[in-house]
C-alpha cells in the first residue's frame, strides 16, 4: 500500500517548550488513521503542521508526494486536503448552501464540478434539510455536517478531522462517524483523525498514541490491545466460600467486589480452559474483552 503521509524525526517548538520531540510515521492512502493523546500530547500541533498551518521547527514532511515547505508544494498539498477543526470557519450570515459553494470556489472550481460536488457532498452529509438556513441558526450537529461537507466540496484525497465527534450528542456522533467511515471505505479516502473517544480509535486501521510530543504507542487497535489491555472472566459462585477456596488453592488472583470475582486471563481461551475445570461451582460468568480505554490508559501511566 502506498504512503500518503511520511513524516520524518518532525519537531516544534514553542519558544523554549517542545512541544514534539522528533516524531515519524506514515499514514497508508485509504484508510483511517487516528492519533490519540492526553490533552497537550501535540496532536493539534502536528496536524497544523500537517495542513500547512504551522511552520515546523525542523523535520521532513511529504503529502500525497509533494515536499512541506518546499516552494510551490505547499498549495498542492493545500488543494489535495480537507481539513475539519474543532472551531468552525464557515460565515455565520450565510446559509449552508452559500458557505460551502463560496469555498469551492476559493479552488477555482467550473461551474459543472461545483454542482457535481455539491451533489456528491450534500448525498453523504444529508444537506437537503439544512442547505437553505444559515449557518449561525444551526444545532452543534448540524453545524458539523456543514463543516465536514466544506472540508469536502474540492474532494481531497486527504481529510483531517481534529476531534470532529467532540460535543455532539451519541445519535449525531454515530451519524458523522458513520458518514465518515462510509466516506473512507466507498471513495478510498484517507482520512487522519484525532479523537477522545476510544470506540472511535478502535475502527482505524491504524493508531498512534502521542504523549507530551512523542509516540508512546503504535499499530493497528487489535495488535495494541493483544499489547496494552488484557481479557477477564467475571465469576459469580452457588457458594462464595467455596469459590474463593477454589481460587486460591489453585494459585488465581483475584479481585471480589459484590460478590463478582474477577480474574485476569490471557486470552478467551484460557478463559475457557478455566471455565471448564471451575464449572459445576458457578452461577454465572463473563468474558470481559480487553477494550481501547484500557489501552489507553495503560499507556498514559506508563512513564515517558
Ligand atoms: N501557540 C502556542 N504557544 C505556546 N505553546 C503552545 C501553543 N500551542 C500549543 N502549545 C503547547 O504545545 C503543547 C501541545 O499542544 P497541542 O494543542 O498540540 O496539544 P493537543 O494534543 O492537541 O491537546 P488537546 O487534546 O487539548 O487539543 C501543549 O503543551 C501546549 O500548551
Amino acid at each position: 500500500m502506498k504512503s500518503i503521509i511520511q513524516v520524518e524525526n518532525l519537531r516544534k517548538s514553542y519558544g523554549q517548550h517542545e512541544a514534539i520531540k522528533g516524531i515519524s510515521f506514515s499514514v497508508e492512502q485509504g484508510t483511517l488513521f487516528a492519533f490519540l493523546g492526553a490533552n497537550g500530547a501535540g496532536k493539534s500541533t502536528t496536524i497544523e503542521i500537517l495542513c500547512t498551518l504551522l511552520k515546523k521547527s525542523s523535520g521532513t514532511i511529504n503529502i500525497n508526494s509533494y515536499m512541506l515547505d518546499s516552494s510551490h508544494d505547499n498549495a498542492e498539498i493545500r488543494k489535495s486536503i480537507g481539513v475539519v477543526f474543532q472551531q468552525s470557519l464557515l460565515d455565520e450570515h450565510l446559509t449552508v448552501y452559500e458557505n460551502i459553494i463560496h469555498r469551492g470556489k476559493m479552488y477555482n472550481l467550473s461551474k459543472q464540478e461545483l454542482i457535481d460536488n455539491y451533489q456528491f457532498v450534500s448525498s453523504y452529509l444529508n444537506l437537503n434539510d439544512i442547505e437553505k438556513q444559515k449557518y449561525g441558526t444551526l444545532s452543534g450537529g448540524q453545524k458539523r455536517r456543514a463543516d465536514i461537507a466544506k472540508a469536502l466540496i474540492h474532494r481531497p484525497t486527504l481529510l483531517f478531522l481534529d476531534e470532529p465527534t467532540t460535543g455532539l450528542d451519541p445519535q449525531t456522533r454515530q451519524f458523522v462517524w458513520q458518514t465518515i467511515k462510509q466516506l473512507q471505505e466507498e471513495t478510498n479516502m484517507t482520512v487522519f483523525l484525532t479523537t477522545h473517544y476510544m470506540e472511535e480509535a478502535a475502527m482505524a486501521d491504524k493508531v498512534i498514541v502521542l504523549k507530551q510530543g512523542e509516540i508512546v504507542a503504535e499499530g493497528t487497535p487489535d495488535a495494541l490491545k493483544t499489547q496494552y489491555a488484557y481479557d477477564q472472566l467475571a465469576l459469580v459462585f452457588y457458594d462464595f466460600t467455596e469459590g474463593a477456596n477454589w481460587l486460591q488453592e489453585n494459585n488465581i488472583n483475584y479481585t471480589e467486589k459484590q460478590n463478582i470475582f474477577t480474574i485476569r486471563v490471557q486470552s478467551t481461551l484460557h478463559a475457557l480452559a478455566l471455565l471448564k475445570q471451575i464449572e459445576p461451582l458457578i452461577a454465572s460468568f463473563e468474558v470481559i474483552k480487553g477494550t481501547m480505554d484500557d489501552v489507553f490508559i495503560h499507556i498514559m501511566e506508563q512513564e515517558v
